[in-house]
C-alpha cells in the first residue's frame, strides 16, 4: 500500500501536481494555459484544420451564391459596410445570410472577383492536411497558385471585362487597380500584350510544348525533349514523393524513413495516453517551426552518398540510411522509442529506422536499379585506346588459290586406277582445292562397302606415293568419301585476310578465334567463350607457336584491355616473352610479381591455384547477383544494378595460355594438374578460359580427367597415330603436312584447316601499337595464394600479425560488415588467408566471433577508434 502511494505521488508531481499534506492535492499550474503544449498538441491541430475545412465551404458557398445574388445584396453591403453583420433588421439573399453576403462582398467586389474562389482551395487544402495529421496535398505549392491565380486572373477578368459600379465584378477591386493601372503605363494593348505573355510564358512552364518548324522536325532531337519532358515528371514526382513525406506521424514504436523531418516529438502525457501524432513537414517547415518554437525537434535527413560505380559519383538518397542525427530535444525526459541499433544519437531517443524497401537489395541480391545513369562503359577505363590497325599486318605472299588443271587431273586418275587395283569402282569424282590440300569427294560404285576404303587407307595412300593423305570415309553428313591430297603449291594463310573477314569484323563472340582456313576455303571463326577451352598439341616445328599468336592476335584485334586479361605461362621462356609489353594493357599477375609471364613451375603452381581463388570469388559475386554466367553478371553490371561497394566490379575475361604443358606435368606433377583439372570443370561460367599447347601429347600429360574437360582440340601434325588419338580421339594428325596444317577438333567434328599464319614482327609491331598507348598503372592483379605448406609450423599469433591486418581491420570497419567473403573479394585473398586474417581480428577485439552463416559484428564503430585501437596493438 505503502509502495502504491509513493508511485502515486510520483506520478502526480510529474504531472505538475505537488502534495502538501497527505489528505488533498493542491494544483500549482492549474491556472496556466501551458501555450506550448496546446500548440503541440495533436487535437489542437485537428481542431484548427477541422474549422479551415469549415471556412473553405463556408467561403465557397457564400461566393457562389454572391455569383447570383450580388446585385440584391450589393446596395445593402454598400449602404451598411460592416455594420451590416450586427443589423438584424436586414436581410439579404445570400445563402449563408449577411455574413455570407459581406465576406463574399469583400473578397469578390473588393478585392479579387471571380478568382476569389481560389481562396477556398487554400483552406481546403491546410484543413484536410492538418485534420488528417498528414501531408494530403502541398501547402506550399497551392499557396503559389493561389497567389499567382488570385493576381493573374483578377487583372485578366477586369482587363477583359473591365469594371463599372453596375457590372458583376469579374476581376474585383485589386484586379481592376492594377488592370487600370497597366493600362494607364502600357496602353490596353501593351496590357493586353503582357498578360497574353504571362499565360503564354505560364503554359510554356507547364507543359513544355514542342515548338518544331516542320522542316526542322529532324533537326530537333527527340532525345532533348524527352530528357525535358522526364526533368519534368521527375521534379514532379520528387514534389509528389515530398508531399507524402510532408506529415507523418510518429507514435511510439512507429518508425521514420530517410528523407522524413520530425518537427514535433510528444512525450507521453499519461499512462494509457496515446502518443501525440508527430507532424512532419519540409517545405513550410522553417514557418511552422517558427510557430510551433524551439520546442519542436527537427531531425535531418541523412543522404548517403553510395559511390556507385567506380568512375561515377553518384548520390542515392533513397538508400537505407543508419544515423539520423536529432537534435535535443529541451522537454523533458522523452520516453525512449524502441531500440534500434544507431551510430550516434544525441537526444537519447531511440528510433527504429526503417530502411526504405526499394533500397534494399532484391531476392536475387541484385540491388534497384538506378535510372536515368547511363549505363557503365567499361572502356571508359582507358578511352583514348586504339584498337590495332589491320595495317600492322602483312599479306604473305598470293592469297590466291593456286589451281594447278594438270596436277588435279594426275592426281583424280592416280585415285581412280588405285581404287581400281582393289576392284573399286567409282560412280562419280570431284574436287575442292585448299590452301594446303586438295579433297577428292568420291562416290563409289553401288555394292562398294566404305568400310573397305577405310580399310585400304595405307595402300591407298602408299600408291598414290604423296604425303598427307588423309581419307575421310564417309565424309560426315555426305555419303561420299573424301581423300585430302596435299597441293605441290601452298597457299599461305594470312592473319591479316582472316582478321579483315566480314565474319570476324562482324561477329557476336565473346572472344572471338581466328584460326585458319577450311579446305573449302572458308574461314573458321569461332568464339573461344564456347570452346570453353582448348588443348593444342604438335610436334616441335610444326606451326603450335604461330597457332597460339594467331589466337592471341585474334582476341588482341576485338578486345578492349577492360574486357580481357591473359595469364601467360610460358615454361621455355621465349615463346610469348614478347608479350611482355602489354603488361599494364592485357596481362594478369600475382600481386607483388616483377615479370608478368610466367617461367617458373613454382609460380604457375601458385598463378593456378589464384585463378581458382579468382573463380570461386567471382562465383560468390555471381550467386550474390543472381547471374548465370559473365555475360548475365556483366550485364547487370553495365545497366548499375550490381553495387560496386559490395565489391561488385565489371569483370573481363581472363584467358590462361600455357605454352610448354608436358614440363609442368613433369616437374609438378599433381600441384599443376589439380588446378587445371578444377578451372576446366568450373571455370567456364565465370569467364575464364584455357589454351593449353604441348609438344608430346603422351597420355602421361594429357590425362584423362585434363582431356574430360577440353571438349575444342587442335593437333598439328603429330609423329605417330597413337599421339593423334591421345588428343583427337581419332588418327590423322600424324599424317598432316606441318607448317600449319591442322585438325581440330570441336562440337564433335574434326576439321583440316590451314592455320593463319602470323610472324613475328608482326606480333611484335601489334604489341608495339598496344603497349605505346596509355594502359592501367600496373597489371591486373590476380588474388593472392599462399602455399599452405610455406605456413606450417608458422604460428599466427596476435604478436605475428598478417601484413594486411591493418587494411583488413580498415575495410571491414568501413563496411561494417565481418565477413570473410569481403575480405577474400576486395583484397583479392584466398579463403585461407582471409579466414586467418578474421581469427586475428577477432583476437584483437575489432569483430565478434564466428555466427556461422551469419557475418560477424563488427565490435569497433568507427575509424577513429580503429585508429586507436591498431595504436594500441601496436
Ligand atoms: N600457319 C602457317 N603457315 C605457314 N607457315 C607456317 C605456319 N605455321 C608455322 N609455319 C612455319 O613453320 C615454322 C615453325 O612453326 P612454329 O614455330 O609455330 O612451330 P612450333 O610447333 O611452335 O615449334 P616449337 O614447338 O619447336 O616451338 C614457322 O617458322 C613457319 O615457317
Amino acid at each position: 500500500m505503502a509502495t502504491k502511494s509513493k508511485k502515486t505521488s510520483a506520478k502526480a508531481s510529474k504531472n505538475g501536481k505537488k502534495k502538501i499534506d497527505g489528505k488533498g492535492w493542491k494544483q500549482e499550474k492549474d491556472e496556466r494555459i501551458d501555450w506550448q503544449k496546446l500548440a503541440r498538441d495533436e487535437r489542437t491541430w485537428k481542431i484548427v484544420g477541422a474549422v479551415s475545412l469549415l471556412a473553405s465551404i463556408f467561403l465557397f458557398i457564400a461566393f457562389t451564391s454572391y455569383f447570383f445574388t450580388w446585385r440584391e445584396d450589393q446596395s445593402v453591403v454598400f449602404s451598411r459596410g460592416i455594420g451590416i453583420l450586427f443589423d438584424g433588421d436586414r436581410s439579404v439573399s445570400n445563402l449563408l445570410g449577411r455574413l455570407g453576403a459581406y465576406i463574399s462582398h469583400f473578397f469578390v467586389h473588393k478585392c479579387f472577383g471571380i478568382a476569389s474562389l481560389l481562396l477556398c482551395t487554400f483552406f481546403f487544402v491546410v484543413g484536410v492536411n492538418l485534420l488528417f495529421s498528414r501531408k494530403v496535398f502541398s501547402i506550399w505549392r497551392n499557396l503559389k497558385y493561389v497567389t499567382l491565380g488570385l493576381l493573374v486572373l483578377s487583372v485578366s477578368l477586369a482587363y477583359v471585362f473591365g469594371s463599372g459600379n453596375d457590372q458583376f465584378p469579374f476581376g474585383g477591386g485589386v484586379g481592376s487597380m492594377i488592370s487600370n493601372s497597366l493600362k494607364g503605363a502600357l496602353g490596353t494593348v501593351g496590357t493586353g500584350a503582357l498578360l497574353v505573355l504571362l499565360a503564354a510564358g505560364y503554359f510554356i512552364w507547364q507543359f513544355n510544348p514542342a515548338f518544331n518548324l516542320p522542316e526542322r522536325k529532324k533537326a530537333a532531337p527527340p532525345v532533348l525533349e524527352q530528357s525535358t519532358e522526364e526533368e519534368e515528371e521527375e521534379e514532379e514526382e520528387q514534389e509528389e514523393e515530398d508531399d507524402a513525406k510532408l506529415f507523418i506521424p510518429v507514435t511510439k514504436g512507429n518508425k521514420l524513413k530517410p528523407g522524413d523531418q520530425v518537427l514535433n516529438i510528444e512525450e507521453p502525457e499519461e499512462e494509457g495516453s496515446m502518443h501525440d501524432l508527430q507532424m512532419v513537414e519540409r517545405e513550410e517547415e522553417q514557418e511552422d517551426e517558427e510557430e510551433i518554437g524551439d520546442e519542436a525537434l527537427t531531425m535531418e535527413k541523412e543522404i548517403v552518398n553510395d559511390l556507385f560505380h567506380r568512375h561515377d559519383q553518384l548520390e542515392v538518397n533513397d538508400i537505407p540510411f543508419h544515423t539520423l542525427p536529432v537534435t535535443p530535444d529541451p522537454d523533458p525526459e522523452p520516453e525512449p522509442l524502441p531500440p534500434v541499433t544507431p551510430r550516434t544519437f544525441t537526444s537519447g531517443l531511440e528510433l527504429e529506422i526503417k530502411t526504405v524497401p526499394d533500397a534494399e537489395p532484391a531476392e536475387d541480391g541484385v540491388d534497384k536499379v538506378i535510372e536515368n545513369l547511363p549505363p557503365y562503359e567499361p572502356t571508359l577505363d582507358l578511352r583514348d585506346y586504339k584498337y590495332p590497325g589491320l595495317e600492322l599486318l602483312e599479306t604473305h605472299g598470293s592469297e590466291k588459290i593456286i589451281q594447278d588443271p594438270a596436277e588435279l587431273e594426275t592426281n583424280k586418275n592416280q585415285i581412280i586406277a588405285t581404287l581400281r587395283n582393289y576392284s573399286i569402282e567409282i560412280q562419280k569424282i570431284s574436287a575442292t582445292v585448299g590452301p594446303t590440300v586438295t579433297l577428292y569427294e568420291i562416290v563409289p560404285a553401288a555394292g562398294v562397302r566404305i568400310s573397305r576404303i577405310k580399310n585400304l587407307e595405307d595402300d591407298i595412300a602408299l600408291s598414290l606415293a604423296a604425303l598427307g593423305i588423309r581419307i575421310i570415309a564417309p565424309i560426315p553428313g555426305k555419303g561420299t568419301i573424301g581423300i585430302e591430297v596435299p597441293n605441290v603449291k601452298k597457299t599461305v594463310v594470312s592473319m591479316k585476310t582472316l582478321l579483315a573477314s566480314e565474319k570476324f569484323q562482324h561477329n557476336t563472340f565473346s572472344l572471338p578465334i581466328a584460326i585458319g582456313k577450311k579446305i573449302d576455303n572458308d574461314n573458321y571463326i569461332v568464339d573461344l567463350a564456347s570452346m570453353p577451352h582448348l588443348l593444342m598439341a604438335g610436334a616441335t616445328g610444326q606451326g603450335k607457336s604461330v597457332g597460339l599468336n594467331a589466337i592471341l592476335v585474334s582476341l588482341l584485334y576485338k578486345k578492349h584491355p577492360s574486357q580481357m586479361k591473359f595469364v601467360l605461362i610460358d615454361p621455355k621462356k621465349v615463346e610469348l616473352s614478347v608479350y611482355r609489353h602489354i603488361e599494364k594493357h592485357f596481362l594478369a599477375k600475382l600481386p607483388g610479381e616483377e615479370e608478368a609471364i610466367i617461367t617458373d613451375t613454382k609460380k604457375v603452381v601458385h598463378t593456378l591455384n589464384a585463378l581458382c581463388i579468382e573463380m570461386d570469388n567471382r562465383y560468390d559475386l555471381l550467386k550474390e547477383a543472381g547471374a548465370r554466367n559473365i555475360k548475365e553478371y556483366n550485364e547487370k553490371f553495365v545497366k548499375r544494378k550490381l553495387n560496386p561497394q559490395k565489391g561488385h566490379q565489371y569483370l573481363p575475361f581472363i584467358v590462361l595460355v600455357i605454352d610448354e604443358f608436358a614440363d609442368l606435368i613433369m616437374t609438378a606433377g599433381k600441384e599443376v594438374e589439380m588446378p587445371i583439372a578444377r578451372l576446366a570443370q568450373l571455370a567456364r561460367a565465370i569467364g575464364i578460359h584455357l589454351i593449353i599447347a604441348t609438344q608430346r601429347p603422351s597420355v602421361n600429360i594429357i590425362t584423362g580427367t585434363i582431356k574430360a574437360n577440353f571438349p575444342a582440340r587442335i593437333a598439328f601434325k603429330v609423329s605417330s597415330k597413337i599421339d593423334s588419338r591421345t588428343i583427337l580421339d581419332t588418327g590423322g594428325a600424324e599424317q598432316l603436312i606441318g607448317k600449319g596444317d591442322m585438325l581440330i577438333s570441336h562440337n564433335g567434328e574434326v576439321t583440316r584447316l590451314q592455320c593463319a599464319f602470323v610472324d613475328t614482327p608482326e606480333v611484335e609491331e601489334v604489341v608495339d601499337c598496344i603497349s605505346g598507348q596509355r594502359g592501367y598503372p600496373q597489371a591486373f592483379l590476380l588474388p593472392e595464394y599462399v602455399d599452405e605448406k610455406e605456413l606450417e609450423g608458422k604460428d599466427f599469433d596476435s604478436a605475428d600479425r598478417d601484413s594486411l591486418f591493418g587494411d583488413a581491420a580498415r575495410l571491414i570497419v568501413q563496411n561494417q560488415v565481418g565477413s570473410t567473403s569481403l575480405l577474400q573479394r576486395r583484397m583479392k585473398l584466398g579463403y585461407n588467408r582471409a579466414g586467418r586474417l578474421m581469427d586475428q581480428l577477432e583476437a584483437a577485439g575489432i569483430v565478434g566471433p564466428n555466427q556461422g552463416s551469419k557475418s560477424r559484428d563488427v565490435l569497433i564503430k568507427t575509424e577513429m577508434e580503429l585508429q586507436e585501437r591498431l595504436d594500441m596493438l601496436g
